[in-house]
């Protein structure tokens, strides 16, 4: 039987989506995943993403990264699975849905999705980055000449290094652009490599840089290699809470399997 797949992009960060209310599509097939997602041999996405039936809520997202494996929360995703289940007539502009990290709420305005991540409860900060998890795990470090950096080497070495290792983490160098503004590039764990966005990530970029002192702010803008998103946040105890990431999320085409 074919199967109808789309595709979508959240700031740069793209990913095949597919409606499996029906439950049509194998889970387990790793490599068949990874297949889907190779840019030269086949759709082409920085992740997979699943849309299926649940029953208290509108929908459940069910996220692969690009080495066909499923992982933790992805908030481009998030964004992206809310456009496309307004796309499928399954919500109008508001949504809750069922991720890997629980329930989350979401807006839709216009092109723009803000999407509800889960509060942050604590942040560790060391001497030369903190760490925190927004949904995924994020290593998060100030960098100067971010432009210039090889990504891809040095977010690896830390992404497989200690403490970290095989688990590993998503790796965002982060450069101060004004006290409301912040541009971030991101090693993306599951990609292995540098993606254009990514929503975790920016969002404990925006976390990380109140908590450390670089902003007073709680609504700060990203700028990503893909485009700008935003983060809104509120301060709770050593956390923070009511946290919005806020972006564009497009549907791009459509394709048979
Ligand atoms: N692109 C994502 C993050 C996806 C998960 C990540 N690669 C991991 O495995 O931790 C985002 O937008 O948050």
């Amino acid at each position: 039987m074919k199967q109808t797949f789309y595709k979508y992009q959240g700031t740069g960060n793209d990913f095949v989506m597919i409606d499996n209310r029906l439950l049509t599509f194998d889970k387990n097939d790793t490599k068949h995943v990874s297949y889907l997602c190779d840019r030269r041999f086949g759709i082409g996405a920085d992740g997979l993403i699943l849309l299926e039936s649940h029953n208290d809520v509108d929908f459940k997202m069910v996220y692969y990264n690009a080495d066909g494996n499923e992982s933790s929360m992805c908030g481009n995703g998030g964004r992206c699975i809310v456009a496309f289940a307004k796309f499928l007539g399954i919500v109008e502009n508001t949504t809750t849905f069922e991720a890997i990290d629980g329930l989350h709420h979401a807006t839709i305005e216009a092109d723009s999705v803000h999407l509800q991540m889960q509060d942050v409860a604590a942040i560790e900060q060391y001497e030369s980055h903190v760490f925190l998890n927004t949904g995924s795990p994020h290593h998060v470090q100030l960098q100067e000449n971010l432009d210039q950096l090889q990504i891809k080497e040095i977010g690896s070495k830390i992404r497989y290094g200690a403490p970290y290792f095989q688990s590993g983490t998503n790796v965002n160098f982060v450069s101060k652009v004004s006290d409301d503004v912040f541009s971030v590039r991101t090693y993306e764990r599951g990609v292995e490599d540098e993606t254009l966005s990514c929503g975790t990530g920016v969002t404990a970029v925006a976390l990380a840089m109140n908590y450390l002192g670089e902003t007073e702010k709680n609504q700060i803008t990203l700028n990503t290699q893909g485009g700008k998103l935003k983060v809104a946040f509120k301060k709770a105890g050593d956390g923070y809470a009511d946290i919005w990431l806020i972006g564009p999320a497009i549907q791009v085409f459509k394709g048979e399997l």
